[in-house]
């Protein structure tokens, strides 16, 4: 952990509901100041808030018409293939009126899309070197990806871009853009969620592996979910029970 943040990791039968009050009470907390900034990652994640979000947050002031939604990253499809975070069903199901969305261009280059979307960001946040977002939800991979950067990928060592391109990712579809570590690590509040027996082994290695915070860190250790340390922000990992089955750590049974 980076000096100063803080780590919880709960335990819940099923990490859906809790996890979208947690969305529903930041959002309500976030918004006396303006606006909530909120970042989503792809995968079970998004299928999870889906179902779990749109009846969390009808009223206000939790209301999505008072939110920037963006996307953690992005498979670069069209935005109607299965692969589509932007396209899932989640934006749709979102009471309205809805949130100013911030996605990426369909039909750009990689290095085109990746540049066209950290400028939308840009502007939405201005005067900020890196968007600072209130919240970012992210997934892992069992590999320990998060977002779309990948174990051993240069990507990994980006410090000055703040929204990469990659056409090697080694999951499919290789076309993505991705958030970078500046950007994850910017944020105020970070949320992985996992979930399944798939996850276990990664989410222990995640969570119970103390980063080396004496060397350097190396292509491959930690692994990219491992490197998220909001720098003054706090950590959660929402887990099920699957997902937690590995680890030897206390936790909790709630997340509020
Ligand atoms: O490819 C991706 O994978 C991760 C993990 O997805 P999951 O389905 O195993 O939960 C996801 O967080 C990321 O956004 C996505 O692009």
């Amino acid at each position: 952990m980076a000096p100063g943040a803080a780590r919880r990791v709960s335990v819940l039968p099923e990490p859906g509901p809790g996890l979208a009050r947690f969305v529903a009470e930041r959002a309500a907390a976030a918004v006396g100041g303006g606006r909530f900034a909120l970042g989503v990652s792809g995968g079970s994640l998004v299928e999870l808030l889906t179902l779990h979000l749109p009846p969390a947050v009808g009223s206000c002031p939790a209301a999505p018409a008072r939110w920037l939604l963006a996307f953690c990253d992005e498979r670069l499809v069209p935005p109607e293939h299965p692969d589509s975070t932007a396209g899932a069903r989640l934006l749709p199901r979102l009471p309205g009126p809805g949130p100013r969305v911030l996605a990426p261009s369909p039909g750009l280059s990689p290095a085109a899309a990746a540049a066209d979307y950290a400028a939308k960001l840009r502007q939405a946040f201005p005067g900020e070197d890196v968007p600072v977002f209130d919240l970012l939800l992210l997934g892992v991979g069992p590999d320990g990806h998060t977002c779309s950067l990948f174990p051993g990928h240069r990507l990994l060592q980006e410090q000055e871009t703040i929204v990469a391109a990659i056409t090697d990712s080694p999951k499919p579809p290789p076309e993505r853009i991705t958030f970078t570590l500046p950007v994850l690590n910017a944020a105020k509040a970070v949320v992985f969620v996992a979930t399944g027996k798939g996850k276990a082994a990664v989410v222990k290695v995640c969570i119970q592996t103390p980063p080396p915070i004496h060397r350097k860190p190396s292509l491959e250790n930690p692994l990219p979910a491992a490197r998220v340390q909001p720098h003054s922000g706090q950590l959660y990992w929402i887990l099920d029970e699957a997902a937690a089955k590995e680890l030897t750590i206390p936790v909790e049974n709630s997340i509020l």
